[in-house]
């Protein structure tokens, strides 16, 4: 069943005759009456499987507000079913459901009874909010959620008005003034006690905070919730009163695009004190409080866990000393506590990343990429001094992304006695090399092996002194922390204070408080203080000068990309003569996207430091047929790190368009033994023919690997391409302007056009990163009857807008979403629709979405799989021609593994036989059949206020 609200016309399909059956008869059960039958199972054979073989139409008559509506159950063999929602869940976190109201809710129950059908019941008391309609008697308001036969949830409920306001009947007039849909009738003050969320952020700021608190809030309220914002973190909570804001829908307006945290942040005395969580209990108690989430850092939410577990004696003592009465206590014996990470060190543990690391790692890269010109020009040598006390994520991440000389961080403190002496030599040999610059990047904390602070200004005096170098020390301070929220800790923050407010609605008195974390690319949810200790071992295994151990507490990357790091930084001569295996040709096929020449460089670096000859093969395969090809040095790719587009050209021509035995013929006359082809669905498709034709062509009988790279994220076999990351920051950054302009002309809704070819991913999750209105998406297309909800929505959403506010808002639509419904097709809807209300314009991004230089996601990404590539490839050195048949390659395989696709699963990088892929793949649209973040859109919804629920029907 679909989310829209406001639907009369449901179509459900089932494979089953059984279920289709029992479908007709349940919602009979519930006073649908049979109006129409058509088709008939006996011609089934003669019917095209794709078509419908029965159909039953059954109708049902609503009564004011409600509507009538009709469902169309479809017998047919290509049904979407659905899987059975889990028993163990609470049903009302599920993403959709049709809300049925019914003045009988025993009735419904006793249905439900007499069918033995499971179903779940809530009870409350009544309530208002901003969202949900008041209810005018003293009722207790009663949901049953249960589900039809097949699968589809379905909520019973007495309330009168059973969804949010936002789902109130609409009545266009000409023209529309935004007094005549006002919601001014609706009250917004609460009636009873509902459950109430306090939120605060704390510790050091962090970018992302902002859109953590946002979806806190808008989730919250549609969840029938009351939340308040808490300012200057626990000083707020301290010191109560007017620190202590209720907030409403629009209090959060235009919070995803801001930088640090607009409700203030504080290193807080008091709290650490029992007098200072005895007056925060107080305040909390007198606001009618009983839920926390905290985002912040480790202290913050140790802080959290503290006044929760001193909770039952804090009221005791507050109702001794008389300031609270024992009823006041009453209904807030437990206290939920819950922590979202949000802290630029990337400290915590029991989650990949937290809030705020990323985009600090942004002004980290846009400070280092600056600095190196200007190093490059004098031929300096700068240290630089970021962030992270116990942390050394944001150094090494800054190095790899920025390929910075040398990095020192707390976990990992050089090995030597005489470390200076060694960097000095690693920091000649690169200048021998012909480098004009010199960059060391050092962590707040680092230390060397017995502890010692490392700091900048010896590491320049070394520099100064021992190499004669020109130097000079940037400590980038606070810079790091300001500063917009990239894309992904926006959406970072907005999945996990989604969660947040679901942890918060599931917790018991007996479940530990949680914290919301990111595991593998997915939203976790895991006991707090298992890991704040955990995140304490951290600082505990350093001061014991247990590096080994400090650095096994930290994420499984961190491991990986600081070998990486060395390996494609750091010139080993010792291997640079050995080997010469593998040959590998280099090619960019397709369009350029972030992240080509950072894999290249570190491809070319792991290569020449394992003794392997990497060569260029410039304009792709067209290059190859032109002889246009050479072998890459160490110093022909510094600088390539932060370099966007492709340093070697790409070319659209696949090795379809071309002459494949010339392709053959060439690789064999260049004694290219291994292949690495970084590109879109191109470089994919590439890759399928040449593994097709190996049986005619041994040239192909070589390992031979895709590294996709695109901006549209369509490759099959990997969760993210290179760079679409990029792309997402530069689509945000525009859009952010646009909405700015938007909002400073009142009452103007852009349609900005996105690319993704037939993938909707960069639509949708720049969507959710700008706090779009709406989403269009090749996935789900365009039609009339969503334009009109859409446009529905808008007068809605226009006409609670209070007169003379900002109101820009945005609308994001893939350029294949729809051949009919272009982008100026839907902004001249708009316009004419919106009659005066708002009006409309159009924007489309073009290549400004292939970004300039690359993201650092995108760079880290990229150093890290180019790495893996290269081991990929290696394992088969072992394997050299041995048919005497067989003059080239001189490596050969035809197993299926050789021709493969590496990928990013979660967090974990897989290698795909491109063989294997095939069947995921829809090869008309150019993507894979499966996509991760296709649900996300519905969240894009729900953050825009679209309401979650469809108003069905006036029941029995
Ligand atoms: N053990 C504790 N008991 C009570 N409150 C605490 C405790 N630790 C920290 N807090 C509260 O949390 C606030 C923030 O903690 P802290 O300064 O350690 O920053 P953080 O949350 O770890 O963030 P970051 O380290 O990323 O800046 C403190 O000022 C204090 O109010
Ligand atoms: O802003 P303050 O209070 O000086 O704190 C700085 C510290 O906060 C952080 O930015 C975040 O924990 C650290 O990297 C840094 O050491
Ligand atoms: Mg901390």
């Amino acid at each position: 069943m679909s989310v829209i609200e406001g639907l009369s016309h449901i179509v459900l399909t089932t494979s089953s005759v059984e279920k289709y059956e029992s479908t007709v008869q349940f919602y009979s059960l519930f006073g649908y009456q049979p109006i129409s039958q058509v088709g008939s199972r006996v011609l089934s054979n003669e019917v095209s499987q794709f078509l419908p073989r029965e159909e039953k139409v059954l109708h049902l008559f609503g009564k004011p507000p409600t509507q009538d509506i009709t469902i169309r159950i479809v017998l047919t063999t290509n049904a979407n079913e659905k899987e059975p929602l889990p028993e163990e869940k609470d049903w009302r976190l599920e993403q959709s459901s049709l809300v049925s109201a019914t003045k009988n809710i025993v009735d419904v129950e006793s249905i439900l009874e007499s069918i033995n059908l499971k179903y779940q019941k809530y009870t409350y008391p009544n309530e208002s909010d901003s969202l949900v309609a008041p209810l005018s008697a003293d009722l207790v308001h009663t949901e049953i959620y249960t589900h039809d036969p097949l699968n589809n949830l379905i909520t019973f409920t007495n309330k009168p008005i059973p969804i949010s306001k936002s789902i109130y009947p609409i009545k266009p007039i000409s023209p529309i003034k935004q007094q005549d849909i006002s919601s001014s009738n609706i009250s917004t003050e609460p009636k009873t006690k509902k459950k109430r969320i306090g939120m605060l952020t704390s510790g050091g700021d962090s970018p992302g905070m902002n859109a953590a608190v946002r979806a806190v809030v808008r989730v919250a309220i549609s969840r029938g919730c009351d939340v308040y914002a808490i300012y200057e973190g626990y000083e707020g909570l301290v010191n109560g009163g007017d620190m202590i804001k209720k907030f409403g829908w629009a209090d959060v307006r235009g919070y995803l695009a801001i930088g640090g945290t607009l409700i203030g942040s504080a290193r807080c005395k008091a709290f650490r004190e029992r007098e200072g969580r005895l007056n925060s209990a107080y305040n909390m108690v007198k606001n009618g409080i009983d839920a926390l989430i905290v985002c912040g850092g480790d202290g913050s939410l140790t802080g959290a866990d503290v006044l929760r577990s001193e909770w039952p004696g804090l009221l005791d003592e507050l109702i001794k000393e008389g300031r609270i009465t024992a009823e006041e206590a009453a209904p807030h014996k437990h206290l939920t506590v819950v922590g979202l990470v949000g802290s630029i060190d990337n400290d915590m543990s029991s989650t990949d990343i937290t809030i705020g690391a990323v985009s600090s790692l942004h002004r980290i890269c846009e400070a280092v990429d600056s600095i190196s010109a200007t190093a490059l020009s004098h031929s300096r040598a700068f240290v630089i001094e970021v962030m992270g006390r116990n942390c050394g994520w944001l150094a090494l991440m800054a190095a790899v992304s920025t390929g910075a000389d040398f990095v020192f961080i707390p976990e990992r403190p050089p090995a030597s006695d005489d470390w200076e002496s060694e960097m000095c030599e690693i920091l000649n040999k690169h200048r021998k090399l012909g480098k004009r610059k010199t960059i060391v990047i050092v962590a707040e904390g680092a230390i060397d092996k017995n502890l010692k602070p490392i700091k900048a200004d010896y590491i320049k005096e070394l520099l100064s002194n021992r190499m004669k170098l020109d130097t000079r020390v940037t400590t980038l301070g606070h810079t790091q922390r300001g500063g917009k929220p990239c894309s992904f800790d926006r959406n970072l923050a907005t999945l996990q204070g989604v969660e947040a407010v679901h942890a918060v609605l599931r917790a018991t008195s007996d479940t530990p408080s949680p914290m919301i974390g990111v595991r593998q690319n997915k939203i976790t949810c895991e006991p707090l203080m298992k890991a704040v200790g955990l995140t304490r071992q951290v600082a505990e295994a350093i001061s014991r000068k247990d590096f080994r151990r400090a650095m096994e507490l930290r994420d499984p990357e961190f491991s990986e990309d600081y070998a990486a790091y060395i390996e494609t930084t750091i010139v080993n001569d010792e291997t640079l003569s050995k080997n010469k295996c593998l040959r590998i040709g280099i090619l960019h096929i397709g369009a350029p996207a972030g992240g080509m020449n950072p894999a290249t460089r570190a491809v070319v670096r792991y290569s020449l430091n394992h003794g392997h000859t990497p060569v260029a093969v410039y304009n792709g395969f067209d290059g190859l047929l032109q002889d246009n090809l050479r072998e890459l040095s160490w110093l022909d790719v510094d600088g390539w790190a932060a370099k966007g587009g492709s340093e070697l050209g790409t070319h659209k021509i696949i090795v379809s368009d071309l002459d494949i035995g010339m392709i053959a013929y060439q690789l064999q006359k260049h004694r290219i033994n291994s292949l690495l082809l970084i590109g879109g669905f191109e470089a994919y498709s590439s890759l399928v023919e040449l593994n097709n034709y190996r049986n005619q062509y041994p040239a192909f009988c070589i390992p031979m690997v895709c590294l996709p790279a695109t901006i549209s994220n369509n490759v099959p076999g990997t969760d993210f391409s290179l760079g679409s990351d990029t792309s997402l920051n530069a689509i945000v950054e525009s859009c952010d302007a646009i909405k700015q302009s938007a909002s400073a002309s009142r009452r103007r809704v852009f349609v900005v056009e996105v690319q993704g070819g037939q993938s909707g991913y960069l639509a949708v999750l720049a969507g959710l990163a700008v706090g779009a209105t709406n989403v269009y998406t090749p996935e789900e297309g365009v039609s009339l009857k969503k334009l009109q909800l859409d446009i529905n929505h808008l007068i809605r959403r226009y006409g609670e807008d209070k007169q003379g506010t900002s109101s820009g808002r945005l609308v994001l639509r893939n350029e294949c979403a729809s051949e009919t419904y272009t982008t100026d097709v839907i902004a001249n809807i708009f316009k004419s629709e919106g009659r005066g209300l708002f009006d409309s314009r159009t924007s489309v991004l073009g290549h400004i979405q292939q970004g300039g230089a690359p993201s650092p996601t995108d760079r880290i990404r990229a150093t890290r799989l180019a790495v893996r590539c290269v081991k990929f490839l290696e394992q088969y050195t072992s394997h050299p021609s041995s048919s005497e048949k067989v003059v080239f390659p001189s490596i050969y395989t035809n197993t299926k593994d050789s021709a493969a696709v590496i990928g990013i699963d979660g967090a974990q990088v897989i290698f795909t036989p491109v063989a294997d892929l095939l069947s995921e793949t829809d090869m008309k649209y150019r993507k894979g059949k499966k996509a991760w973040w296709i649900n996300i859109k519905e969240l894009v919804e729900i953050l825009s206020k679209w309401g979650k629920f469809i108003l069905s029907f006036l029941l029995i």
